[in-house]
């Protein structure tokens, strides 16, 4: 049920693979690798079909005898720019005792050490870069493919495989970039219902034991998976909390309570994650929110917002930031799906301005504000609420 688990076979992906296994025929027949670049939303497959299509390549290149395939696979998050990456391959592919600083050099030296890497490695040379969208700057994306025909190389054959689940990345990338690096597309979609039915079935098999869960579990996992995202992480987390929550009461099946349980705490979770991160500002702000919300005061412009944080803040020891800061901030909860804003007009005059309201549940947002509420104190639309327990619930 874990990242790491990678399954013997993938399900629902046949077209993606059999593009996938066209694009990446050049390497059997010994010619001048495909530069491939994948795409699409978190959770759908992508790293798995490349490291599931990459094992049995190298199994394939393994009964030729001529034929010589190096394998690299670099997760790019972290790796901002094309000089982290350049060092991070050489270092990938000299021996411990030679490794260099990943600062220090310029540029073209480290280039020219990997250009000679490689050359010495000769064959053929796939390199994965998995998250490849964090890279920003795309000097590494069009040398490497480029290094051959530039002779840069001359002993070793080179291909990219890059992966990215962000879709503005592709389309900023310059013109001579995506010609390399994109030469062959591969799409792949979200999944509906019925997929993640079947990976969550391929699950049931090697991970639970016979008889604990049954078939309408699995497909409200994937109902759920579908109707959220296509994600298969998603579904396969949500059953994977079924069953810890089955096993935490010792129960003898999986049912669709413990689906349903599991879907708020992993939704707690994740909410609470995304309000954390916050600022104490943005604490702040949604703080004001939440209370004005309760009293039935939203939708609210952000100017009858501000006496509320305004007292707040001052409450919490802080000085409050000016309006358009504020701003800033409502503009970041409504980012995280916290807050929803609409725009209206002003009537003959013709402004527009914005008002503000809270889109999550009360009691989501308030066991996550634990720590502002202690410092600025309980307000009285939030009493009943902390009275009925849900600080000791969550
Ligand atoms: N077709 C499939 N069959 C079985 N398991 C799958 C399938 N697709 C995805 N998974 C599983 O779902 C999880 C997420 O898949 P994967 O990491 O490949 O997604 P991704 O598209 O690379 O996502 P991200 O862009 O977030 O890296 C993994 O545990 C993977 O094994």
């Amino acid at each position: 049920m874990r990242e790491d688990y990678q399954p013997n076979e993938l399900v629902g992906r046949d077209e993606e693979i059999q593009k996938y296994q066209a694009a990446l025929q050049p390497v059997i027949n010994g010619e001048q690798p495909n530069n491939i670049f994948l795409y699409g939303k978190t959770g759908v497959g992508k790293t798995a079909v490349t490291r599931y299509l990459l094992s049995h390549l190298a199994e394939d290149a393994s009964q030729y005898e001529d034929l010589e395939l190096h394998l690299t696979f670099l997760n790019c998050d972290g790796l901002t720019s094309s000089y982290q990456i350049a060092t991070r391959l050489v270092n990938e592919f000299r021996d411990e005792t030679a490794q260099i600083s990943s600062t220090g050099y310029p540029r073209a030296t480290v280039y020219e050490m990997l250009w000679k890497e490689l050359d010495a490695i000769g064959g053929t040379n796939l390199i994965v870069l998995d998250e490849v969208d964090h890279v920003e700057d795309d000097s590494i994306l069009y040398q490497l493919p480029r290094a051959r025909a530039n002779n840069k190389v001359s002993g070793a054959k080179i291909g990219i495989i890059g992966i990215s689940n962000d879709f503005s990345f592709r389309d900023d990338l310059s013109p001579k970039v995506k010609s390399s690096l994109c030469e062959q597309e591969i799409h792949f979609p979200a999944y509906d219902a019925g997929d993640l039915q079947k990976i969550l079935e391929q699950r049931r098999d090697v991970a639970f034991r016979d008889g604990v869960l049954n078939d309408a579990v699995i497909r409200l996992c994937a109902a759920y998976g579908a109707k959220d995202a296509g994600d298969a992480r998603q579904s396969i987390d949500l059953l994977m909390k079924a069953g810890d929550l089955a096993r935490e009461e010792e129960a003898k099946t999986i049912t669709e309570n413990h689906v349903e349980t599991g879907r708020h705490d992993l939704e707690r979770g994740r909410i609470e994650e995304g309000i954390r991160g916050l600022t104490q500002h943005g604490h702040l702000v949604l703080y004001s929110l939440l209370t004005l919300h309760l009293q039935d005061g939203t939708p609210v412009r952000s100017r009858d917002i501000r006496p509320r944080y305004t007292s707040f803040a001052q409450r919490a020891g802080r000085d409050p930031l000016v309006p358009r800061r504020m701003r800033d901030h409502l503009s970041e909860l409504v980012m995280l799906g916290l807050v929803s804003v609409t725009e209206r007009n002003e009537g003959r005059r013709g402004g527009t301005y914005r008002e503000y309201s809270l889109a999550m549940n009360v009691e989501l947002v308030l066991s996550a504000l634990d720590e502002v509420v202690d410092e600025v104190g309980i307000h009285e639309s939030i009493h009943s609420l902390v009275t009925d327990d849900i600080f000791r619930d969550s």
